[in-house]
């Protein structure tokens, strides 16, 4: 009998529950694994990868260690993935690569030489950046602390959250090489990222879990934050017809 509407209570949640819900759950506790799980399934190329990440996410519970496996387990092959990088000279690029059904969105950044992002954050999802070419370093920030300063108020514009009058905290600095795995969610803080290198252009494969298509972007020294789109230069390897 207990048995029995354990199983009910159970079947509520599964149904209850949405995934992307649950998602935003785990963001505040996973922290990221360095390494490729020992007995975890071995991805062989781009497609192996993009079809187990299909099936990792066609449950509500999605396991986002496995997802954060199979991100390492990938070894970097540019014949897979070079039909979707595509470069701009003045900016880094997002190029998406599969929409997850919805509930991801994979996608290649190309960086031109000393390209870089500006301060950001991941809208309460998951991160995980994966590099494919060359280097790229990434700062951490903490989140600014707001104030109530209303004498800041009337130099808002549309779209501004408010002031904040101290510069953000570096948490840190670190530097990625080919086949190495980043994450970050918001509970980890801001960053910023960008290619070091003035000879050779970088590039990163990002998976967001659940997709996002506005973020917020912060400026250094004030902490001041405004809300932007994030767009898409290419998509499925075809150019984007607003470039
Ligand atoms: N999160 C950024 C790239 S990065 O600088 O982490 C983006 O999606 O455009
Ligand atoms: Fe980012």
């Amino acid at each position: 009998m207990v048995h029995q509407s354990f199983k009910m209570a159970l079947s509520k949640i599964d149904t209850e529950m949405d995934q992307e819900k649950y998602l935003r759950e785990v963001t505040r506790h996973f922290r990221g694994i360095e390494k490729p799980l020992k007995y975890g399934p071995v991805v062989e190329n781009l497609s192996d990868l993009i079809s187990a990440l299909h099936s990792e996410f066609s449950t509500n519970y999605v396991n986002i260690e496995m997802v954060n496996h199979l991100m390492l387990s990938y070894k970097s092959n540019p014949k897979e993935w070079k039909k979707f990088a595509k470069f701009d000279r003045y900016k880094y690029t997002r190029n998406l690569v599969d929409a997850g059904n919805g509930k991801f969105n994979l996608m290649i950044l190309c960086w031109g030489e000393g390209h870089g992002s500006t301060i950001h954050d991941h809208s309460d999802s998951h991160c995980f950046m994966k590099m494919l070419k060359g280097e790229l370093m990434e700062t951490r920030y903490s989140w600014p602390e707001s104030t109530t300063a209303k004498d800041h108020l009337e130099n808002l514009k549309e779209g501004e959250e408010f002031e904040y009058h101290d510069a953000l905290q570096v948490l840190g600095k670190t530097t990625m090489g080919v086949n190495e795995v980043a994450y970050i969610n918001d509970n980890l803080g801001l960053h910023r990222v960008e290619n070091p290198s003035h000879s050779d252009t970088a590039v990163s494969l990002h998976l967001y879990c659940p997709p996002f298509d506005t973020c917020s972007m912060f400026e250094k020294t004030t902490g001041k934050r405004v809300q932007c789109n994030v767009t898409f230069w290419s998509k499925y390897g075809l150019k984007s017809e607003n470039h």
